[in-house]
């Protein structure tokens, strides 16, 4: 018989049997949000930009997938095409199979800022999607405040807004996405105006909340250890234009806690992501975004402060 070596593998693409297996077990399960063909194409000043090139990808149910790239390669503008908020040039976005124009109750989304209404409390902002959809006020708070102790906040149902912290309110944020039911939670940095440690339990409540729903996530990132730490695949964009890169199929087992940032598949995998993101030089990407303009610019400053 084969002995085993018990030294974890360092090569981010080796899936641990365990890994491997749930990897397969997603991939059998139907695609919820496809995305075909898309491109996006922003004309300013008669200046042409291509954001996003030909950029496929389908994801499963109860999958939850990453998307991170340097600063300009086009996650803000997919994760808008994605939610209906701004149209596409080209391709195409299904969700069940059925194409998607515009906004709907299928995709949920979350923002980096906090957007709950300031002069509702907290259970009447997890109710707002609910009543929309014609519950009514009863059953809207009966469900809200399921909600609300999903994410263990059900003793600040009757408070404001700004009565919490900034990760209570991207929390009641997840629960107001989440009790309407989308198929798709689409969050764009939700965390990043969150102090570190605050981030890390964050992201430990998503992943906890994740586990006890029916529900697929896109999530766009800056920070790479989120997305290792959250995702089952990791979408790399690359910039100028915004293509896909690379698709990573991360190499952790779940449930994680934050000890796996420290595992040889976390540090493989971060690693990776390093090479990929950081290899285009930030002043040639600028050079690249700004023409010649930048040239001048710099030199005028250095003037002024001389
Ligand atoms: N409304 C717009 N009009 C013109 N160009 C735009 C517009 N929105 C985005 N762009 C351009 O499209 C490209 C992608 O921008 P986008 O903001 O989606 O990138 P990003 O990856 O989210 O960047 P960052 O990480 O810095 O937020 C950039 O070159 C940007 O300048």
């Amino acid at each position: 018989m084969a002995t085993h070596d018990q030294t974890p593998p360092a090569d981010y693409r080796v899936l641990p049997p365990e890994v491997a297996e749930r990897m397969a077990r997603i991939k059998a399960r139907e695609v919820v949000l496809q995305v075909e063909n898309l491109g996006k194409t922003f004309s300013r000043h008669g200046q042409t930009t291509v954001a996003l090139e030909d950029i496929s990808m389908g994801v499963h149910r109860r999958e939850f997938v990453c998307v991170v790239g340097p600063s300009g390669c086009g996650k803000s503008t997919l994760v808008r095409i994605l939610a209906g908020l701004e149209d596409a040039s080209s391709g195409r976005i299904l969700v069940d199979g059925t194409p998607v124009n515009g906004p709907g109750p299928d995709r949920g989304m979350v923002f980096q800022k906090y957007t709950l209404f300031p002069w509702r409390s907290v259970c009447r902002n997890v109710m707002f999607g609910l009543e929309m959809s014609g519950l009514s006020k009863d059953e809207s708070r009966r469900q809200a405040m399921q909600w609300l102790q999903a994410i263990g906040l059900e003793r600040f149902a009757d408070a404001l807004p700004h009565q919490l912290s900034g990760g209570m309110q991207q929390r009641v944020a997840i629960a107001r996405a989440l009790a309407a039911q989308p198929r798709v939670l689409l969050m764009d940095e939700p965390f990043s105006a969150l102090d570190a440690r605050t981030r890390v339990r964050m992201q430990s409540h998503l992943l906890d909340i994740w586990r006890k729903t029916d529900i697929t996530i896109v999530f766009i990132t800056h920070d790479l250890d989120e997305a290792i730490y959250l995702a089952d695949r990791i979408l790399v964009l690359k910039a100028h234009p915004g293509r896909v890169e690379e698709v990573i199929e991360v190499p952790l087992p779940r449930k994680r806690g934050p000890d796996i940032m420290t595992s040889p598949e976390f540090l493989a995998t971060r690693a990776r992501l390093e090479a990929l993101i950081h290899a285009e030089p930030e002043d040639e990407a600028a050079a690249e975004e700004f023409g010649d303009d930048t040239i001048p610019l710099l030199t005028l400053v250095t003037d002024v402060v001389e």
